[in-house]
């Protein structure tokens, strides 16, 4: 998750085509946050400071501004102690405000720290600042000051999926938890899609950008490249822009044309039900030729008839497992279609995967009494 990449991330992970942007609305000029405002109190930070349920229209996006004797005190002075992940933004540390709620503090490394970067953390800010739903991870502020770029945001328990897919912890992410948590991801997207002021497109669907709770539920994180959509009121389908995102992830139609949609979040999202369902990640360079494109692999086994071939290892073979597995390749073969024209709505793909849980529910109940 970042809100900024370092050269070594970028050069890795992401394809940055040296287009300049063409259509860009997302720049967040905080002239504000100079050495003497950073300083200053938060003012109308109540909403999302000290309540739970505060309304987004009410939020002045970048207005939540911490300070960094706050930031000290929550992280004990960036105490080792504290520190729960490194990634391409830099280090995050867990830390306790004074209120005592439990908050992730995310501090951009300052070397990687320059003005391109910088227009993605105030991105970010801002695209946080604007958005509140239970699947999404909290804003809760940040500090722009002098070199230093903070994200205070929601702590998430369980780390990422990527890792429980991995069974990092050694615990297996049961089919039902990844039905659900499909469910949760389909749910924040369509929130960010179809119910904010504007409709946002993440960018950067993936699953080391989700973060699951102690019920195995998923907050989508990491909003360091999302754009707000085309205004389709004045006609306008698409934005143009770089392409930005993660390798194996990526729209082959925004690749190709530059032109950015909401269906380009459809198509990532059809990549991450793939990898919830083979335990795989997207891309698996030790592995043959014909096996290295996971979603590709996998969708030429579910035209074949031979899905079951490409169902994680680590998952239990059952009648309500194996009718799941191809109902969400169904709904993935539609999500990666070539043409966004022909892959569903976010809102369709959870109306979907509503279907396929209450089915499941009903044949694993079955299942059950058999046994
Ligand atoms: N809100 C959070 N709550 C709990 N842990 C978090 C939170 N955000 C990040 N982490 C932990 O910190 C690690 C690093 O997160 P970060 O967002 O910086 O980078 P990343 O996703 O690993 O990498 P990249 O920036 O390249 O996408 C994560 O893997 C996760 O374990």
């Amino acid at each position: 998750m970042n809100a900024a990449r370092s050269v070594a991330d970028a050069l890795v992970s992401c394809f940055t085509p040296p287009e300049p942007e063409k259509n860009s609305s997302n720049t967040f000029n905080d002239s504000s946050a100079s050495s003497s405002g950073s300083r200053q109190r938060r003012n109308s930070n109540q909403s999302i400071y000290g309540s739970s349920n505060g309304s987004t229209h009410s939020r002045e996006p970048g207005s939540v501004k911490f300070t960094m004797e706050e930031i000290l005190k929550a992280t004990k002075n960036f105490s080792p102690s504290f520190k729960i992940g490194q990634g391409g933004f830099g280090t995050v540390y867990k830390g306790h405000l004074e209120d005592g709620t439990m908050v992730a503090i995310k501090r951009a490394k300052k070397i990687v720290y320059d003005k391109h970067l910088g227009v993605e953390f105030q991105s970010e800010v801002k695209t946080l600042a604007r958005v509140e739903h239970l699947n999404l991870v909290r804003f809760y502020g940040f500090l722009e000051h002098e070199d230093e770029r903070i994200l205070v945001v929601e702590y998430v328990a369980k780390g990422t999926l990527r890792e429980h897919l991995d069974c990092v912890n050694g615990d297996i992410l049961d089919f039902a938890s990844r039905l659900d948590i499909a469910i949760d991801v389909a749910h924040a997207v369509t929130y960010l899609h179809m119910y904010t002021d504007h409709p946002i497109i993440h960018r950067d669907i993936k699953s080391s950008n989700i973060l699951l709770t102690e019920n195995l539920r998923a907050k989508v994180a990491d909003f360091g490249f999302a754009r707000l959509a085309a205004d389709s009121e004045s006609g306008a389908t698409h934005v143009s822009t770089q392409v930005k995102g993660t390798a194996g992830y990526l729209d082959p139609e925004y690749l190709k044309t530059y032109q950015l949609t909401e269906k380009s979040d459809v198509y990532s999202f059809g990549v991450l039900l793939v990898e919830l369902i083979t335990g795989r990640r997207p891309i698996e360079p030790k592995r043959e030729i014909k096996e290295r494109m996971t979603a590709r692999w996998a969708m030429k086994k579910f035209l074949n008839g031979d899905a079951i071939t490409t169902l994680d290892p680590r998952l239990v073979r059952s009648p309500a497992n194996n009718f799941a597995m191809e109902k969400i390749f169904e709904l993935s073969l539609q999500c990666l279609a070539p043409h966004r024209k022909n892959r569903p709505t976010m809102r369709k793909c959870a109306e979907i995967l509503w279907s396929i849980r209450k089915d499941y529910n009903e044949l694993s109940t079955s299942d059950e009494i058999q046994e």
